[in-house]
């Protein structure tokens, strides 16, 4: 999958998750899902291992933040279950990003995630201590993780060119926070459409709500394609 477009699958629960996908099984070129913590604390690896069986492509974006050997350990099981993506944080540091490296297997990649989408400029700053910019953030966060072995990043779109310029082109630049024109932000503060994304120069996207909270998240998921792709 080369410019997947992941599903955020933000359910309480496996029943109403299998509801919501049954429409989706039925695709000859089935969506890649993202599995967060919601689902994952709810339903833990056993119903990861259902929905891979199911040939889906899974990102289990479960944002590992401990010292080295803890996340080691983690990345460690994780790998067991076979999935594609995998989330750990850039703060966490060069020395655990390298042990997350070091345990993933062959098959997994590892994104690193550099400030979250929710945060604005003034928050962040206020949060974190810093008189930095978010850009300037995002960008150290994102030279770290590229240095450590990391194969790419989550970012906001708007900050995924300057992350391909201070890394290179096969550095992964996926990217939440993304609305469909007119959509609820909900509680994103860094936002843009599929097609500005692509623009912008992701290479991945992540979109929730704008599909699972819509009347028809089939043909909202064939608009997002279809913009992500033009
Ligand atoms: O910086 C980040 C990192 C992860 N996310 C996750 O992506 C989805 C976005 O959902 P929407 O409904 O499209 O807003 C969600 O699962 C987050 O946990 C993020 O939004 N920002």
């Amino acid at each position: 999958m080369k410019r997947p477009v992941f599903i955020a699958l933000d359910f309480p629960d496996a029943k109403t998750t299998r509801l919501f996908l049954n429409d989706f099984l039925k695709m000859a070129d089935k969506p890649a899902i993202k599995i967060g913590m919601e689902l994952f604390f709810a339903e833990g690896p056993e119903f990861v291992r259902e929905l891979r069986s199911q040939g889906f492509t899974i990102f289990l974006d479960l944002k590992l933040y401990d010292i080295p050997t803890t996340v080691g350990h983690a990345v460690a099981s994780i790998a067991k279950l076979n999935v594609q993506y995998l989330t750990v944080h850039a703060a966490g540091g060069t020395k655990m990003l390298r042990q997350a490296v070091a345990n993933k297997g062959e098959e997994m990649k590892l994104l690193a995630v550099t400030q979250l989408t929710s945060f604005s400029e003034a928050e962040m700053r206020a949060t974190q201590l810093t008189s930095s910019t978010m850009t300037e953030n995002v960008i150290h966060l994102a030279e770290l993780a590229y240095q450590s072995g990391i194969d790419g990043t989550i970012s906001a779109p708007l900050e995924a060119g300057l992350i391909q310029q201070k890394t290179n082109a096969s550095f992964l630049r996926v990217t939440p926070g993304i609305r469909l024109t007119g959509d609820s932000t909900d509680d994103q503060m860094r936002i843009t459409t599929p097609e500005k994304a692509r623009e912008l120069g992701a290479t991945g996207l992540v979109v929730g709500r704008s599909i699972t909270k819509s009347n028809d998240p089939v043909a909202v998921y064939q608009r997002v394609l279809l913009e992500w792709s033009n």
